[in-house]
């Protein structure tokens, strides 16, 4: 089932960044959205947020999806990762989004956040200060926020960057497990070729050409090739 359809999206500030992109994503895609910096991918990903307004062209919601079930896990700042608030009171605002005017967390929402810290491991810390945890855990608490909002949907912005080689392959983990074992739909942006390969559904390439398909037509497309001609060498690519 088709839960967001882009239909010919100029994005941009002052000028075009990306032209005419169009693009489909079905209940249960793990898409990648890979390009190099300043190709626009988060600009495409507020835009889905409905946080930016597209020159041209349109998002579709679909599928029973709304943008208030869409959880959205963004980019770090330094002030973010210092952060003076515990992981509890971290996590529980990712139901923000629920509580519409009213002032206050149900005991519903309460134990949703709670059950969001414990799918990432993380209820023992909730007592804990945010801003003394380390990337890795930080990152676990912000998905555990995200997923509060989630119901069918969770976009990332680079949510490896700054972690090390084994907290970032552990991350990688936990979205896939979310989208195969719980069936979340996730977009995600990234700049790890090795991880899209492995676990995207589909890639979309932001560039001078872009690309959006299968893995698997990724893999045979002139970007995909150049990557896995250079082997294990080249694994420091990006894309
Ligand atoms: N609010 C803004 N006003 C004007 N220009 C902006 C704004 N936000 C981003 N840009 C510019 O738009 C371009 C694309 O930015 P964007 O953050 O979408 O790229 P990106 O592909 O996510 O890059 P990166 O991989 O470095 O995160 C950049 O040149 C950036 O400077």
């Amino acid at each position: 089932m088709i839960q967001m359809s882009c239909k010919g999206l100029t994005l941009g500030y002052n000028s075009a960044l990306v032209q005419n992109l169009s693009f489909t994503v079905a209940e249960g895609d793990c898409l990648y959205i890979l390009g190099e910096n300043g190709a626009g991918k988060s600009t495409l990903m507020k835009t889905i947020l409905g946080l930016l307004t597209p020159l041209e062209g349109s998002v579709d919601l679909g599928g029973g999806v709304h943008a208030n079930e869409i959880g959205y896990l963004p980019q770090q700042s330094q002030a973010q990762r210092d952060f003076p608030a515990t992981v509890w009171e971290v996590a529980l605002s990712g139901c923000q989004s629920r509580c519409g005017l009213r002032p206050f967390y149900t005991q519903e929402e309460k134990e949703l956040a709670r059950q969001s810290l414990r799918r990432m491991d993380m209820e023992r810390f909730s007592k804990r200060c945010y801003r003394e945890l380390s990337g890795g855990q930080q990152q676990r608490v912000l998905l555990a926020r995200a997923l509060c909002a989630a119901r069918k949907m969770l976009l990332l912005d680079e949510p490896v960057a700054g972690l090390d080689p084994a907290a970032s392959r552990e991350f990688y983990q936990i979205i896939a497990q979310l989208n195969e074992k719980d069936g979340v739909t996730i977009l995600m942006i990234s700049h790890d070729m090795e991880a899209a390969l492995r676990y995207a559904s589909h890639i979309l390439y932001l560039g001078e050409k872009v690309f959006f398909g299968t893995r698997d037509a990724f893999a045979q497309s002139n970007s995909g090739r150049r990557y896995l001609e250079q082997g294990e060498g080249g694994r420091a690519w990006h894309c």
